[in-house]
């Protein structure tokens, strides 16, 4: 199977050209080349298929095998993907994904993508949207800090769907705290049905958050694009940010804008080649 490296700030994929490859069982393959041992390894792999809605489809696999309905990080890297290798010569296009199509703008540089803006769509702030499990006659409010018990411990989560289901919690310490005991925690508890990625965020100023992300899936990973639109509408939300939030990940910044008016969410950011392989499946 020939695949391309890439990521977005860090968080790396496996991305494979489905026009010409045929991947027969994508869950197990994610599995086998995330390994970071015994693999190729990365957070997970990305399909890039033909599309009946939209000029190309994006499906992608967490580390784990499972999938996820989007990847912020993803769908620039497929942006970059299919206007580097001569799949398209439009710098305006749409990507269908599990979370609906997404509209994407290239922004080429001495004939490569370099960044991509994208239209990542509304959020969705029903807890059963998310899901997130309230009590009962609450399913259709959002939820905005929240207490949930997580390890003994009372926290207050606000929760967003970008397509994939977020839960942003707000710390005093983001760095220091002990994300790979509490984040499986969240991950699997039971108020989240379909498990959830975790964004412990603070505040830095009204046009600057930081975050670590604990992803469903994949764990612990450099940067998480719709987890940083979680977090921006999140903090715009609560009051704590304008409606434009520079979001500090391990692996880099990325700009969020929510358009209020058009409930719209748009994310900016760069997309990275690391190399191109052949391995046997
Ligand atoms: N890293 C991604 C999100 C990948 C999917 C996520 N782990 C899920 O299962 O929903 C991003 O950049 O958005």
């Amino acid at each position: 199977m020939k695949f391309t490296k890439m990521h977005g700030l860090g968080n790396d994929y496996v991305y494979v050209n489905c026009f010409k490859e045929t991947v027969e069982n994508p869950s197990e393959v994610a599995k086998y080349v995330s390994d970071r041992h015994t693999g190729i390894g990365s957070d997970g792999l990305i399909m890039i298929c033909p599309s009946s809605q939209a000029d190309f489809e994006m499906q992608m696999y967490n580390a784990d095998g499972s999938r996820g309905e989007m990847c912020g990080n993803g769908i620039r890297c497929v942006g970059k993907y299919v206007y580097d290798y001569g799949l398209t010569d439009q710098t305006s296009i749409s990507v269908e994904t599990l979370g609906g199509i997404k509209y994407l703008d290239l922004n080429v540089v001495e004939g490569k993508v370099a960044s991509v803006k994208v239209n990542m769509g509304h959020p969705g702030l029903k807890a059963c949207e998310i899901p997130i499990i309230m009590d009962e006659g609450r399913e259709q409010d959002p939820v905005i800090l929240s207490p949930i018990e997580v390890r003994g411990q009372t926290y207050q989560m606000t929760g967003v769907s970008m397509g994939n289901p977020h839960t942003v919690v707000y710390l005093e310490n983001v760095q220091g705290m002990a994300i790979e005991e509490i984040g499986p925690a969240f991950e699997q508890h039971e108020r989240f049905p379909n498990r959830i990625n975790t964004e412990f965020a603070r505040v830095l100023d009204r046009r600057t958050v930081e975050m670590r992300v604990w992803e469903r899936g994949s764990g612990e990973t450099m940067a998480c694009g719709t987890g940083a639109c979680a977090v921006a509408v999140a903090s715009i939300l609560n009051n704590y940010t304008e409606n434009q939030v520079t979001v500090r990940l391990l692996g880099g910044d990325l700009e969020i804008e929510w358009d209020r008016e058009a409930d719209i969410v748009y994310m900016t950011g760069p997309a990275t080649t690391v190399f191109d392989g052949e391995i046997e499946i």
